[in-house]
Formats: structure tokens, C-alpha cells, sequence
């Protein structure tokens, strides 16, 4: 008998209400742990809000976020991170004035309970650098190890937060956008690095992407988003085919 995977993330009956604008609007969504799932939408739609609600940097006023079954709708962004959670955000987060190496290391530092202090200088061969240099080399950035991470290209700073998502070992990691801005020629090498991180960690990804031709390629199942709700959650296959996505989203009549 097949059984389902048990959920990574549940999201029930969440809604958002800012003034008067209905932002998110009885958001309903099961992720299976280890899948990784695609959500797209209109510009507007409410992906990112989604996205800071899940991690908690807003607080939905209606329904409940579950993490791997537990309620996490009122825990803070930092215990959601230490229960496994992981984000990247459109703009890219990391330390530029940090070198490439330095800024993986510190990330491993933290995932091994020690400190996250810049000022704490480890030394070559100790347990965190050893890792972040592993997972440098696992996303192709290894050369780039003691250059500054805000003088590396665009497509090199993605490569970098995925090191640092390899590293931080979360078993939720929510990506934002990871290709926009990223040269055609790099986004095959970065689509690999996500499928390796998943495969690497068992972690269940959820990415918000607007490039829907890459996204349909390779992801498990796709959530469609329109005006505050999610109005299609299935099989690439399946959304391509949807007539409701089509004539919402697509722009096509159905
Ligand atoms: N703090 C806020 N106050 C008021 N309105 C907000 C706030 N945050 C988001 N919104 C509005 O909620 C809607 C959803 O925004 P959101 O950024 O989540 O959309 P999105 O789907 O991620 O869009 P994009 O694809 O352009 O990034 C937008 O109309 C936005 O203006």
C-alpha cells in the first residue's frame, strides 16, 4: 500500500487583513515532506506575503502554519529557523563585506549551536569551515572561496545562499525568486544546486519563481496564486492543462 509522505508544512484557512485590503484570503496548502513545490502568480498575487508569513515576519490574522505538525503561528522567525526553517529572500541575503568562505562558515557555526559572532575566528580544518568549504565545492563556488560575497555575480550570490542553506541543514527552505536576475546561461547550474540541496538534506522546498517554463521542469507540484488565494495545487502537468489557471493566470480564455 502506498503511503503518503506525512506534511512538511500545512498551512490552514490563513488570512491576512492590512486596513482594509484582504491580502491573503483562506490560503489552504499541504506540502508533502521532500517534494519540492513551485508557486507562482500574478505580480501582486501574495506569494512573498505568504512567504514572510509562513516564516513569520507577519502575522496572519486568521487560520494556522504547522511545521512537520506542530503549530507554529505565534513562534518567533528565530524559532522557526532553529525548528528547521530556512529562507531566502527576492533581494539577496548574506554579508557583502564578508568573504564568500566567511559567510557559509558563520551560517555552519550557527547550525552547530556554537557562535555567531564575526569575531570569532575559527581556524582552517576546524568543524565549520570543513563544511562550508564541502559545501562551496558541492555548488561550484569553491574558487570564489576568499573573494568578498558582494563582489561576486548575481548568479554566484544565489550559489552562495543555497551553500548556506546546505550548511544550516533546514528541513523547510523557503526560496524566493532564486532565478531572477541570474544569467540564462546559470540557471540549468542553479536549478541542479536546488535539486541537490533537496536531494543532499531530504528537505521539502517551496519557491515562489516567475520563470514558469524552468519551474514546470522540474518541480513535484505547483500552487497558483490569485488575488490572496490559492486557486490550483497539483501536478506541472495537471496546472499546464487547467483551465481556471489558464484563463486567471495565463491570460488565456478558458
Ligand atoms: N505591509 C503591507 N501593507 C499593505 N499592503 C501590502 C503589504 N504587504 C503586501 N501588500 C500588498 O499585498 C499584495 C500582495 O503582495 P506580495 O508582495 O505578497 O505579492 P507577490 O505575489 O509576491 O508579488 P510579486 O510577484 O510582484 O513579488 C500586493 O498588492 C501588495 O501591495
Amino acid at each position: 500500500m502506498h503511503t503518503q509522505p506525512p506534511s512538511a508544512l500545512r498551512v490552514e484557512g490563513l488570512g491576512l487583513k492590512i486596513g482594509g485590503a484582504t491580502i491573503l484570503k483562506d490560503v489552504n496548502l499541504d506540502v508533502p515532506q521532500g517534494s519540492i513545490v513551485g508557486v507562482i502568480g500574478p505580480n501582486g498575487a501574495g506569494k512573498t506575503t505568504l512567504f514572510n508569513v509562513i516564516s513569520g515576519l507577519v502575522t496572519p490574522t486568521s487560520g494556522s502554519v504547522h511545521l512537520h505538525g506542530d503549530d507554529i503561528t505565534r513562534t518567533s522567525v528565530a524559532a522557526r529557523a532553529r525548528a528547521g526553517l530556512g529562507r531566502t529572500f527576492q533581494t539577496s541575503s548574506y554579508f557583502p563585506m564578508l568573504t564568500v568562505l566567511e559567510n557559509v562558515r558563520l551560517a555552519a557555526q550557527v547550525s552547530e549551536g556554537g557562535s555567531n559572532s564575526l569575531f570569532h575566528f575559527p581556524k582552517r580544518g576546524d568543524t565549520a569551515t570543513v563544511k562550508a568549504l564541502e559545501s562551496l565545492e558541492k555548488v561550484g563556488l569553491a574558487h570564489k572561496a576568499e573573494t568578498l560575497a558582494g563582489d561576486v555575480s548575481h548568479g554566484d550570490k544565489r550559489k552562495l545562499e543555497i551553500a548556506v542553506l546546505l550548511v544550516s541543514e533546514a528541513s523547510l527552505v523557503l526560496l524566493d525568486e532564486p532565478m531572477a536576475g541570474v544569467a540564462s546561461g546559470d540557471v540549468t547550474g542553479l536549478v541542479q544546486n536546488i535539486r541537490d540541496l533537496q536531494q543532499e538534506t531530504q528537505c521539502t522546498v517551496l519557491m515562489v519563481e516567475h520563470h514558469i517554463d524552468v519551474l514546470l521542469g522540474f518541480v513535484d507540484r505547483v500552487a497558483v496564486m490569485y488575488f490572496g488565494n490559492i486557486i490550483a495545487f497539483d501536478s506541472p502537468q495537471n496546472i499546464m492543462e487547467n483551465p481556471t489557471v489558464q484563463s486567471a493566470y495565463l491570460g488565456k480564455t478558458a
